[in-house]
């Protein structure tokens, strides 16, 4: 057995992604177990059976309304020029809603239609037919009767109707357990002692949460660590006790992916390896008919993986379609390009910009587990499809309601903290979302043309007139109506770490040969300023060591600073604070929004203006070092 330990499973198959979940359904099922429970914990909950009703509802004819009871046919002279009188107990009671209707009688009038002569006696005008406003015994639930067929699931309401009509316990299906295993060395349980190559174990909990979303009963494990022994021991337990169990990680090619040899060896192995992008590396099988399912260990692959190969499981189990989300046509900013032979499942963000929604690509990377946090939208593209252009419409999987996607504002730009703020604050005042992409100044300008985002955050130098955004904006949108508004005064300094170790004062020390300088993307204001510095100062930036390294957001630069005594960048000043460093100030710059006119005049837009003129956004703003809101707050148009 040891020779097979530590050799590596490389050779994944591509099946399709149907066909494994259809042999999975075909193969494996859980074994149906019901449980009695009160009616009132059901909600939720799968009946077992159908369920008749064991009282009527109303098990008595009951008044439906306040008034009086009276005998219909004794009424029927009652008319306007000849009114009826009525003696109370003879000829009427008094009742009120829900009361029985006493013996005799047949009919209810409303209080409000009857004239009160004396205590004892009342006068209609109308006569009342049998059985106005009574409820009858069965009106809503007669004994006997089919409440619900098995498979229902209980609603809220659906507990009312069991409990009046005599449900007190209820059959339903058991919830089935789903053991999850954890697998890997450098797992650890969640804490914020890490040390480099740890990784915190959070797979298992969002599996749990999947699981018990799709009503299962989830059971989070230790963490295995990896090792034949270990897995196989963890896994034959757990197929005892459970009805399925999940194993995460170790599935792929890696010299430690052990679990679809553990599984052939202890049962059968269906499926290693589907045709999607991500979720390759997924393993299917079954140890004494418990279905094991083997999960990729990066979490967008997991995510995905669970939804394809567990919630089919459970839906089974409960009788239950599989729920399908409900899509939304795009437009695509981007080109997407795609494996062929294989699934694409790409994250989408999406907008709703001039009328029209629009989507582009979230980081493809699976263990990017923001990307799927972030995305409103899945976009899935089927294996045969090479992928598609710019431009074209397409459908795609709604991750979040679509009205939520319609009010959330879309900003593109240059990366700035109090954005982030902008977004808490008009959440707060006008209950509406903005939605950030990090893309730099100048395709922040760019999304404003191509209609792509509603607002850009822009600091871009000219160094010809050492005015900001101006030059820009008229010259990348020279026949658009759009409206620089001036936001933020920032200060633009040099990061550096604690203590400054290297001892930089001027970016004439970048080319020091100790200094590893952080950069940030083309087109990003920060990477202009620090051109213009260098060009102003006579670097030729061949001189600055790591000039080629790009990070996206000034907190990255900060966070790449602090992992390393050498590492320096440029950014602002609230990046170095968040992170502890220190801080050289070389610029103050503007960072300004840019809009277009129609936005800026529309309703809405007029909400984005009400949230950074307020007292509570400023308030904000303050307690950052290094920025203050401009003073001069008027809008700047430009029209071709
Ligand atoms: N040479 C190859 N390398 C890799 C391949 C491949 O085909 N050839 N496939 C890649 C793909 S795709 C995926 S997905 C991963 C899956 O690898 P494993 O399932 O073997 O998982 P690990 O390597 O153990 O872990 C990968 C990664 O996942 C995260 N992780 C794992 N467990 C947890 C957990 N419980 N909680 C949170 N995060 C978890 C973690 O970032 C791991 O580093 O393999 C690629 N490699
Ligand atoms: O298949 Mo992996 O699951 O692409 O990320």
């Amino acid at each position: 057995m040891n020779g097979r330990k530590n050799k590596r499973t490389i050779y994944l198959e591509d099946k399709p992604r149907q066909q494994a979940q259809q042999e999975l359904l075909e193969q494996c099922s859980i074994e149906r177990n019901v449980e009695y429970i009160a009616s009132q914990k059901a909600v939720g909950r799968v009946t077992a059976f159908p369920i008749y009703a064991s009282l009527s509802m109303p098990h008595y004819h009951a008044s439906a309304m306040d008034g009086i009871a009276v005998r219909a046919d004794q009424t029927k002279s009652a008319h306007e020029q000849q009114p009826l009188l009525l003696k109370k107990g003879d000829d009427f009671v008094f009742v009120d809603t829900g009361d029985p209707i006493p013996d005799g009688f047949n009919a209810v009038i409303m209080i409000e239609h009857v004239n009160e002569v004396d205590t004892d006696t009342m006068q209609i005008i109308e006569p009342a037919t049998p059985w106005q406003h009574i409820r009858p015994v069965g009106e809503d639930v007669t004994y006997g009767e089919m409440l619900f067929p098995q498979d229902h699931e209980l609603r809220s309401i659906d507990l009312g109707a069991l409990l009046a009509a005599g449900i007190i316990e209820i059959p339903v299906l058991k919830r089935p357990t789903v053991s999850i295993i954890p697998t890997g060395n450098e797992l650890v349980y969640p804490t914020l002692d890490v040390s480099p190559g740890d990784i915190i174990e959070f797979n298992g909990t969002v599996f749990a949460s999947q699981v018990e979303e799709w009503g299962g009963c989830a059971k989070l494990q230790d963490i295995a660590v990896d090792d034949w022994e270990a897995i196989s021991e963890s896994l034959m337990k757990a197929s005892r006790e459970s009805d399925v169990v999940i194993i995460n990680a170790g599935s792929s090619a890696g010299s430690k992916d052990y679990t679809a040899q553990v599984i052939n060896e202890l049962g059968t192995v269906y499926t290693h390896g589907v045709a999607t992008r991500p979720g390759k590396p997924v393993v299917i099988g079954e140890i004494d008919s418990t279905p094991i399912i083997g999960v990729p260990g990066y979490p967008v692959s997991a995510y995905l993986a669970m939804e394809w190969f567990v919630r089919p499981l459970l839906c089974q189990y409960y009788g239950k379609k599989e729920p399908k989300r409900n899509t939304v046509r795009v437009k695509l900013g981007r080109r997407i390009v795609s494996t062929m032979g294989a699934e694409d499942f790409v994250r989408m963000n999406i907008g709703y910009v001039n009328g029209q929604f629009i989507a582009n690509p979230l980081t493809r990377a699976a263990g990017v587990t923001m990307s799927l946090v972030r995305a409103d939208g899945l976009l899935v593209i089927p294996p045969e499809q090479l992928g598609y252009e710019q431009g074209e419409e397409v459908d795609v999987e709604l991750l979040r309601p679509l009205p939520e996607i319609e009010s959330t504002f879309m900003f593109s730009g240059s990366h700035d903290l109090m954005i982030d703020i902008l977004r808490s604050c008009l959440r707060k005042e006008h209950q509406r979302d903005l939605s950030i992409s990090h893309t730099g100044s100048m395709s922040g300008i760019l999304a404003i043309k191509n209609e792509e985002a509603h607002i850009s955050g822009v600091h871009l130098l000219d160094p010809a007139t050492g005015i900001y955004n101006e030059t820009y904006v008229k010259q990348m949108l020279p026949d658009q109506d759009v409206v620089l508004l001036p936001f933020l005064k920032r200060e633009q300094g040099l990061i550096v770490n604690a203590g400054n170790p290297l001892g930089v004062e001027t970016i004439h020390d970048l080319t020091n040969a100790s200094v590893q300088y952080i950069n940030r993307q083309r087109g990003a204001g920060t990477r202009i300023l620090l051109d213009h510095l260098l060009k102003y100062e006579k670097i030729d930036v061949e001189e600055v060591n790591g000039y080629e390294r790009e990070m996206f957001t000034h907190l990255s630069v900060a966070a790449e600073v602090r992992s390393d005594q050498h590492n320096v960048g440029l950014g602002i000043r609230a990046a170095a604070d968040a992170m502890g460093l220190d801080f050289i100030p070389v610029a103050e710059e503007n960072y300004d929004l840019l809009m277009t006119r129609a936005f800026y005049e529309s309703e809405s837009g007029q909400e984005l203006i009400n949230t950074i003129e307020s007292e509570s956004f400023r308030q904000q703003v303050n307690q950052f070092d290094g920025y203050r809101l401009s003073e001069d707050r008027e809008p700047r148009f430009y029209r071709s």
